[in-house]
């Protein structure tokens, strides 16, 4: 027996929810109702349906909301919208967004439940199209809700953490577009310094500053009508964050130096492991530009909240770099398993791959233990110890002879003062600052 289609219905009207609540779970499908659009999101979150149903205008929400709000949450999982008659154009905008299908009011029951029936299998087939990266549930949906975007052209904003896998998503991304044939042009906002961002990506004429003796195209015209990947956006000076929003408005722009308005095709995703809000509070970001990018937002989870990835992802990556070195493949051992599997991850899919790459490349036996993966492990606890900075090394050492001196002096600060060649005053300070207790000195009059 096939398991049942669970559905969440995002319905405010309660003759109307009443209604299909009774039709559907008739039908044989369980659904749960949730009658704002807040509620609806919760409700998604929770349930993990098999397929959802929302009227297009709630009292929160809007069906473009619902639907941009929904997707991180939606992955592969079919949506249909129920619309007024006058809300036809927002129904067809948003099948044209990957919504799947829409209805409008009134209509007989039993044309939803075909509808519903029509769509759902699709949830249930493997997905088409080029092979995806996900292999935990939490990067399946970011991975579905990107194949449900790809064709069409709304910037996208990846987040996550460091190495989470965000330029991969990106790339996935431009793979089931309609542009895969078309450029992919990943820029790390990061890596360039501020005052060459302007021409490095919008390109400068000749002659446009010093040291200008060429044209340069930029990284916005490279892209032509494919992809334009902006890794790190949160470190676009405010300056190029203005010319950036000007670029997604208006679509054209022009080289440093020039004159000529060049049109803008490609299709942009941004990438942050900042908290852009946050950054928009302190003035850092500019709150137009963050709408513009965050049209549709997906977020990468941390690897250490899909600790399933972590072997299938080690196993990988063991392939791959040793037929890079021409090596044996060597084996995972148990306890080089459990050791991947009980380590946190700050650096993400990014650290495994490169402790899996040290360790291939440095392992001697036919198999991977913990101490080829983790050799800070195998040292004793003062090897392992983060290297002073100069500065501590320096407090130390003042430290160490302003109690030798202390010691030789019987506690006399004066003449401790004057041993090491300092004031009376400096040497209290050092004192406070590197915590020796006064209390414990004698103090002259
Ligand atoms: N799902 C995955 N499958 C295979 N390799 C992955 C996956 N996710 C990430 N990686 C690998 O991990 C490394 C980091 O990935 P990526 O550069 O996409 O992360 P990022 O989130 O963009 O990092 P940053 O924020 O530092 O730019 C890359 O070597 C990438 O190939």
């Amino acid at each position: 027996m096939t398991e049942p289609v669970r559905v969440v219905l995002i319905e405010d009207d309660p003759i109307m929810g009443e209604s299909l609540v009774q039709r559907l779970t008739l039908e044989g499908f369980p659904t749960v109702w949730a009658k704002t659009g807040a509620e609806g999101l919760a409700a998604l979150r929770r349930e993990r349906p098999d397929a959802v149903i929302s009227d297009i205008k709630l009292p929160d929400l809007s069906g473009e909301e619902v639907f941009r709000r929904a997707l991180p949450e939606l992955g592969g999982v079919p949506i249909l919208f129920i619309t007024a008659f006058g809300e036809i154009e927002q129904a067809v905008r948003l099948v044209r967004a990957g919504a799947d299908d829409y209805l409008t009011k009134p209509f007989p029951i039993g044309r939803l439940v075909e509808r519903l029936k029509r769509v759902t299998p699709r949830a249930r087939a493997a997905v088409a199209g080029p092979a995806g990266f996900a292999r935990s549930d939490a990067t399946r949906r970011v991975e579905q809700a990107l194949r449900r975007v790809g064709p069409i052209d709304s910037t996208v904003l990846l987040t996550g953490e460091t190495g989470t896998g965000k330029e991969v998503a990106a790339r996935f991304l431009h793979a089931v577009s309609d542009r895969a044939d078309k450029p992919f042009v990943a820029v790390n906002c990061a890596a360039i310094p501020p005052e060459l961002m302007d021409s490095q990506v919008f390109g400068h004429e000749r002659g446009a500053f010093t040291g200008a003796q060429a044209r340069h195209i930029g990284f916005a015209e490279q892209a032509e009508d494919g992809m334009l990947f902006l890794d790190e956006v949160a470190e676009l000076p405010l300056a190029v964050q203005a010319k950036l929003l000007r670029l997604l408005q208006e679509r054209s722009f022009t080289r440093v130096g020039g004159t000529q308005l060049l049109e803008f095709r490609a299709r942009v995703v941004c990438a942050t492991n900042a908290d852009l809000t946050e950054m928009i509070r302190r003035g850092g970001f500019r709150e137009d530009l963050y709408y513009r990018i965050h049209v549709i937002a997906l977020t990468l989870p941390p690897l250490r909240d899909r600790r399933e990835e972590i072997l299938p992802l080690a196993a990988g990556f063991v392939a791959e770099i040793a037929a890079r070195f021409g090596r044996p493949e060597p084996r995972i051992g148990d306890s080089a398993r459990l050791a991947l599997l009980d380590h946190p991850w700050p650096g993400n899919v990014r650290e495994l791959r490169n402790r899996i790459e040290r360790a291939v490349a440095l392992g001697e036996g036919d198999g991977l233990e913990p101490a080829d993966l983790f050799p800070e492990l195998g040292l004793t606890a003062a090897e392992a110890a983060p290297v002073a900075s100069l500065s501590e090394v320096r407090d130390e050492a003042e430290r160490r002879h302003i109690l030798a001196a202390l010691d030789q002096t019987g506690g006399q600060i004066a003449r401790a003062a004057s041993q090491l060649g300092v004031s009376r005053t400096t040497l209290w300070e050092k004192m406070r600052r590197l915590g020796i207790d006064r209390k414990t000195m004698e103090d002259e009059p």
